[in-house]
């Protein structure tokens, strides 16, 4: 049985309910959606299989999850590696990244030539609320992670892809399909295009959010923060 999927305006929805009935902070919901991204990279990506991962991170929320998931990284032992070219003068991101440099974490300007040295790629760049034609400079970010060899992380979303449809039809992003996919709190319609190792995270939903909302909550095993499902969500 498929996991019911949550569109793009549910999402963002679901997401300013929790903030404001739920009374978590945008920092604790990130935090934990960052944890579960990394959980993710240590299943699928052991750090005895390569240490170095290159993360890019996007203007948003989604970015926002992929430096606290290179924090976590770093602490499990990998050497990440940022990419972060739109920084936000917002406090949180400022601060997730100072953390980022008291780790002596490195960023860097050139996506293609860092993701020449590296053993896995996380994608943080969008998330929900991407809409339309990638826009510069990530067009080349997204056809370097099309083009490489090297395995792909996508956090919440294939960056490029149409929350609702998927893949663009044609162009930049068309041609995309990341190795593992994290959808956070539930999947998202675009799933039905997705082929790779698929996990869910996110672990801070009520039942009561999820009946609200319409979909299951994914049975976390222990400590976990991810549970894996089929690509298209179906329970394994
Ligand atoms: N409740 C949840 O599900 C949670 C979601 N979080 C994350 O938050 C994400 C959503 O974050 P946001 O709403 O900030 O948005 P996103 O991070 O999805 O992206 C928005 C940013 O991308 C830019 N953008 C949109 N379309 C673009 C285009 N075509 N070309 C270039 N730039 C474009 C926007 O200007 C904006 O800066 C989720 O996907 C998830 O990763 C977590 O951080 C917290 C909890
Ligand atoms: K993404």
């Amino acid at each position: 049985m498929a996991l019911k999927t949550l569109s793009a305006k549910a999402a963002a929805a679901l997401d300013k309910e929790l903030m404001s009935t739920g009374a978590f902070s945008i920092d604790q919901l990130m935090e934990l959606a960052g944890l579960s991204v990394s959980q993710a990279v240590y299943r699928v990506h052991p750090v005895n299989k390569g240490r170095r991962v290159l993360i890019a991170v996007g203007p948003g929320n989604n970015g926002g999850d992929g430096l606290v998931a290179a924090r976590h990284l770093r602490h499990y032992g990998y050497a990440p590696t940022i990419y972060y070219p739109k920084r936000p003068k917002n406090d949180l991101y400022q601060r997730l990244t100072k953390q980022l440099e008291a780790l002596d974490i490195p960023f860097t300007d050139d996506f293609p030539a860092a993701l020449k040295s590296t053993d896995h790629v996380v994608d943080a760049i969008f998330g929900f609320s991407f809409s339309g034609e990638v826009r510069e400079p990530f067009p080349a970010v997204i056809e370097a992670m099309t083009e490489t060899t090297v395995p792909v992380t996508s956090v919440d979303a294939p960056s490029s892809w149409n929350i609702e449809q998927g893949p663009p039809k044609s162009g930049v992003g068309s041609s995309f399909n990341p190795d593992v996919l994290v959808s956070l709190t539930a999947p998202k319609p675009l799933i039905k295009f997705f082929k790779g190792r698929h996990f869910i995270g996110g672990r801070f939903v009520t039942p009561a959010i999820a009946r609200k909302y319409d979909f299951d909550l994914p049975e976390y095993e222990g400590i976990d923060q991810v549970v894996e499902v089929g690509p298209n969500g179906q329970k394994l």
